[in-house]
C-alpha cells in the first residue's frame, strides 16, 4: 500500500463517475466505481444458492481507505482513564453498591475498574424497586459482568433450589460461557446454585433446581412445558444478544412465551451491542418502561479492531488468499466466518489437506462435539476456527487477534441485503476489552463489494485495503497491528 496512490473513499468512488476512462478494471472496487450502477448490483443479488445456513436472521423491514497505523503500546489502565473510551469509568466497583462477596469475585477475575457500560448501568440495574433495562455497548466491553452482577444481587439465598433468575442466549456456546461468568463472579457467594439449560444438559423428567438458570430459548421452553422448570418465582429475566433473540422469528416467539410464564414484576434486562430501530421498538414492548443506555451508529465500532478487506479474484479464488494468510492467522488465534456449513467443512478439509491445522464448528455438529471443539480453541490447542454465524455473537476468546469474513454477511430473501449487525458482532470476536485485532473481509464480485461498502457506510468505518499482489506489504500491515497488545488511545472514536 505504501507505493500505491492513496485512493479516495469507497463512498466517493462508488458514487462518482470515474474521472478518466479506465481500461478493464483490475479489481471490484474499480469495476463498481466506474459502473456505479446500483441496478446491476441488484441483479447479482438474486443468485444466492441454497444451503444450510446457521444463525441467519430474518430481515425486519465515511468509508475510506487509509494507511495502517504504526504500533503503539498502551496499558489497560491508560485506556480506562481516557474519558472518550468505552472502557472508561470515573468510579470503582466499590462505589457502585455491589455486595462484598460479589466484589471478591470481580477482583479475582482481575477486573480493576468498571467499564463505561458497567459504571453507567449498574447503579440503575441495582436500584430499588427494580426497573427494566435496555442496554447497548460495544462488543467486548463487559456487558456480561453487568447483568451477571445484577442477577447475583437480586437472588434470595434462602431458596437455593428455587429458580429466580433466567438468562437466555442464542447459542449453547454463549449460554455455557455466561454460565461460566456467573460461576466465576459468584465463586465467593455463599449458597449460590447455577444450572445450564442447553440441549442435552438436563435429563428428561429432572427438575431444574438452581437459583440461576442460563440457557437457550428452545430448551428452556421445553423444560417449562414439561413442568421441569418452575418459573413462578422469577426475579430477573435477561436476554443477552437481545436484538437477535427478539428478531429471529423462532427465538422471538420462544422468548415471548417464556416471558408469559414468569411473574409480571420480573426485572427484564435486554443487552446487546446492536439494536436496529425496528427491533428496538419491539424491545421496548418486551421490556416496558426500561431505563435505556443507547449508542449512536457511529459509536458502535471498536477502535482496536482494524478493519481491512481484500479483493479476491473469484469466489473460488478466496481459498488461495486464505491459504496465503494462514501463517498470519496463527500468530494469535483467529476465526474464519463463512455463510454455509458446507463451506466451513470444505475449506477446513482443504486447509487440513494442505497441511494446516484448523477446526470447524457449526450447527450440524452434535452438541458435546461443539463444546469440545470450542474448548480446544479457547485453550489455544487449535489456533484457527472456521464457523458460521452460529458463533458470530458473544463468544469471548481474548487471544483472537484476527477475524476473517470469508463471506460478507448478508440477510433477507436470497441474501439481498448486507447484514450490518452480524458484521459488527463477527468482527467483535477480536479486540476484546481494549485489545487490538484485525478483521479482513473478502470481496470478489459486485455484490460482495457493494455489500461491504454499504456496511462500511452504515457505521462510517474506514476500511484498509490489503493488496493481494503484495504479500510482503500485507504481512507487515497485519503484523504491525496484531503485535501491539492494546488499542491506541488516540484512535478511540467513542
Ligand atoms: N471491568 C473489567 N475489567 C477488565 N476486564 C473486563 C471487565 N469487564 C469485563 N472484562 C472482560 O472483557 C471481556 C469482554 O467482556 P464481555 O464478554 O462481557 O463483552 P460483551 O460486552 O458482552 O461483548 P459482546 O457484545 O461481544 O458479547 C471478557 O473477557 C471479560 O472478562
Amino acid at each position: 500500500m505504501s507505493d500505491a496512490p492513496k485512493p479516495a473513499s469507497l463512498a466517493d468512488r462508488i458514487t462518482q463517475p470515474a474521472a478518466a476512462p479506465t481500461t478493464s478494471p483490475a479489481t471490484w472496487d474499480e469495476e463498481v466505481s466506474s459502473a456505479a450502477d446500483p441496478a446491476a448490483a441488484k441483479d447479482d443479488s438474486a443468485t444466492a444458492d441454497q444451503g444450510q445456513v446457521d444463525g441467519q436472521v430474518e430481515p425486519l423491514g465515511g468509508s475510506g481507505l487509509h494507511e495502517a497505523t504504526e504500533e503503539v503500546e498502551v496499558k489497560l489502565s491508560d485506556l480506562q482513564s481516557d474519558t472518550a473510551n468505552p472502557l472508561y469509568s470515573a468510579q470503582s466497583f466499590e462505589e457502585l453498591g455491589i455486595n462484598e462477596q460479589i466484589l471478591k469475585g470481580i477482583y479475582s477475575m482481575n477486573f480493576k475498574k468498571p467499564s463505561k457500560i458497567q459504571e453507567r448501568a449498574l447503579p440503575l440495574l441495582l436500584s430499588d424497586p427494580p426497573r427494566n433495562m435496555i442496554a447497548q455497548s460495544q462488543s467486548g466491553t463487559g456487558k456480561t459482568a453487568a447483568f451477571v452482577i445484577t442477577i447475583l444481587s437480586r437472588l434470595d439465598y434462602s431458596k437455593p433450589n428455587q429458580p429466580q433468575a433466567l438468562c437466555l442466549a442464542p447459542s449453547r456456546e454463549l449460554a455455557r460461557q455466561i454460565e461460566g461468568v456467573v460461576r466465576s463472579i459468584g465463586q465467593f457467594v455463599d449458597g449460590l446454585t447455577i444450572q445450564a439449560a442447553v440441549p442435552g444438559a438436563v435429563e428428561r423428567g429432572a427438575r431444574l433446581q438452581a437459583m440461576v438458570v442460563v440457557g437457550t430459548p428452545g430448551t428452556v421452553m421445553d423444560l417449562l412445558k414439561r413442568r421441569q422448570f418452575d418459573a413462578s418465582q422469577m426475579k430477573v429475566l435477561c436476554l443477552d444478544e437481545a436484538d437477535n433473540m427478539l428478531d429471529q422469528q423462532g427465538l422471538g416467539d420462544q422468548c415471548l412465551r417464556v416471558k408469559q410464564l414468569i411473574p409480571g414484576q420480573t426485572q427484564i434486562l435486554l443487552f446487546s451491542a446492536t439494536f436496529p430501530d425496528m427491533v428496538m421498538r419491539y424491545a421496548e414492548q418486551f421490556s416496558p418502561n426500561a431505563n435505556q443506555i443507547k449508542l449512536k451508529r457511529d459509536e458502535l465500532t471498536v477502535s482496536g479492531i482494524k478493519q481491512m478487506y481484500m479483493d479476491c479474484p473469484s469466489d473460488d479464488g478466496k481459498y488461495d488468499i486464505l491459504a496465503n494468510l494462514y501463517g498470519l492467522m496463527t500468530i494469535g488465534s483467529s476465526i474464519i466466518f463463512v455463510k454455509r456449513r458446507e463451506t466451513a467443512d470444505k475449506i477446513a478439509a482443504r486447509l487440513i489437506q494442505d497441511g494446516h491445522q484448523v477446526v470447524a464448528v457449526h450447527g450440524a455438529f452434535e452438541g458435546s462435539e461443539r463444546d469440545s471443539i470450542l474448548e480446544r480453541f479457547r485453550l489455544g490447542q487449535a489456533k484457527v476456527l472456521i464457523t458460521t454465524n452460529v458463533l458470530a455473537r458473544g463468544i469471548d476468546v481474548q487471544s483472537v487477534s484476527m477475524v476473517i469474513n470469508y463471506d460478507i454477511p448478508m440477510k433477507g430473501r436470497s441474501d439481498s441485503e448486507p447484514d450490518a449487525e452480524t458484521y459488527l458482532h463477527r468482527i467483535g470476536r477480536t479486540g476484546r476489552f481494549g485489545r487490538v485485532g484485525v478483521s479482513i473481509s473478502f470481496v470478489f464480485d459486485r455484490k460482495s463489494f457493494v455489500g461491504l461498502q454499504t456496511i462500511a457506510e452504515h457505521y462510517g468505518i474506514d476500511l484498509i485495503r490489503l493488496d493481494t499482489d503484495d504479500w510482503d506489504n500485507t504481512e507487515s500491515v497485519v503484523k504491525n497491528v496484531i503485535k501491539s497488545s492494546r488499542a491506541p488511545i488516540n484512535m478511540t472514536n467513542n
